[in-house]
C-alpha cells in the first residue's frame, strides 16, 4: 500500500484525477474495452467534474459503481445520479456506464439479475475507493447483513446487503474490487486517517477496507 499526502484537498482532485487518466490510457492501449469502478459519496464529485473534461477514449470506457444504494437514479441518494451530475457528460459522455438499480426489484433480486453482466468487467482495470470512518469501503459494512457473502472468495460479482440505519444497497464483492488492475482509496480527514491506520490490525469483517486496500494507492488530505 502506498500513502500519498497532499497539502490541500483541491491538490489531491488534480493529481488523483490525472492519475485515473493515465491509468485508464495505460488500459486502452489494449483492444478492448477498459473498465473503472468509481465510489458514490460526497467525496469523489469534485475529482469526477476534472476526469469527465479529461481527452481520452471515453466510448471504449465502462464505468461501474463500486456500490449503489437502492433508490432510482433521480433520487437524492442515488450513486447513479451523482455520476450522471458530475462525471457522465462533457467528454466522459461517451462512455458506458452500468447502472445497478432496477425499478420494481428488491436489492436481491437485481443484484442476482446484474452480477453476471459484470463478468466482462472483471477484472477491472482501475477501481477508486472510498472510505467510511467505521471503516467499510463500497458498501462492504461492519456487522451488515449479507457482507460475509460479498467478502467470500466465491462471491457473486455484485451483491445485496443491509447495514443498520442504512438503505438497501448492492456492491462490487471484495474480490471484483480487488481484482483492479490499479487501485486507489480517497480518502479526506484525519478521522479517516486513524481508522485505516486501525483497520491495519482489525479482522477484515470488523474492517472491510482492510480486505482490499492491499495494492492500493491511498490519497490522504486533512
Ligand atoms: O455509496 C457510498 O456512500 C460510497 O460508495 C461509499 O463507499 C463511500 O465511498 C463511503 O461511504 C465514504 O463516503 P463519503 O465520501 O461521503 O465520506
Amino acid at each position: 500500500m502506498k500513502f500519498k499526502e497532499y497539502p490541500d484537498r483541491e491538490m489531491l482532485v488534480m493529481d488523483v484525477a490525472q492519475q485515473i487518466v493515465t491509468d485508464l490510457n495505460m488500459a486502452l492501449v489494449g483492444p478492448d474495452r477498459v473498465s473503472i469502478a468509481v465510489p458514490g459519496g460526497t467525496t469523489p464529485a469534485p475529482i469526477f467534474d476534472v476526469l469527465c473534461a479529461a481527452d481520452l477514449d471515453w466510448a471504449r470506457v465502462d464505468v461501474l459503481l463500486t456500490d449503489e444504494r437502492w433508490v432510482p437514479a433521480d433520487h437524492a441518494r442515488s450513486n447513479a445520479g451523482l455520476l450522471y451530475r458530475h462525471l457522465l457528460m462533457d467528454r466522459a459522455a461517451d462512455a458506458h456506464f452500468v447502472p445497478y438499480y432496477v425499478e420494481g426489484m428488491k436489492a436481491k433480486e437485481g443484484a442476482a439479475q446484474t452480477s453476471g453482466l459484470i463478468e466482462q468487467h472483471v477484472p477491472l482495470d482501475v477501481v477508486v475507493l472510498g472510505m467510511g470512518a467505521d471503516m467499510h469501503t463500497a458498501s462492504l459494512f461492519p456487522g451488515a447483513l449479507g457482507l460475509s457473502d460479498a467478502m467470500a472468495a466465491d462471491a457473486p460479482h455484485l451483491c445485496a446487503v443491509q447495514a443498520e440505519g442504512q438503505e438497501p444497497r448492492v456492491t462490487l464483492s471484495a474480490a471484483v474490487l480487488n481484482s483492479a488492475v490499479q487501485k486507489h482509496l480517497v480518502i479526506f480527514g484525519d478521522d479517516k486517517r486513524a481508522a485505516l491506520d486501525a483497520a491495519m490490525d482489525a479482522q477484515p469483517e470488523d474492517a472491510p477496507i482492510s480486505a482490499v486496500v492491499q495494492g492500493a494507492t491511498v490519497h490522504w488530505a486533512a
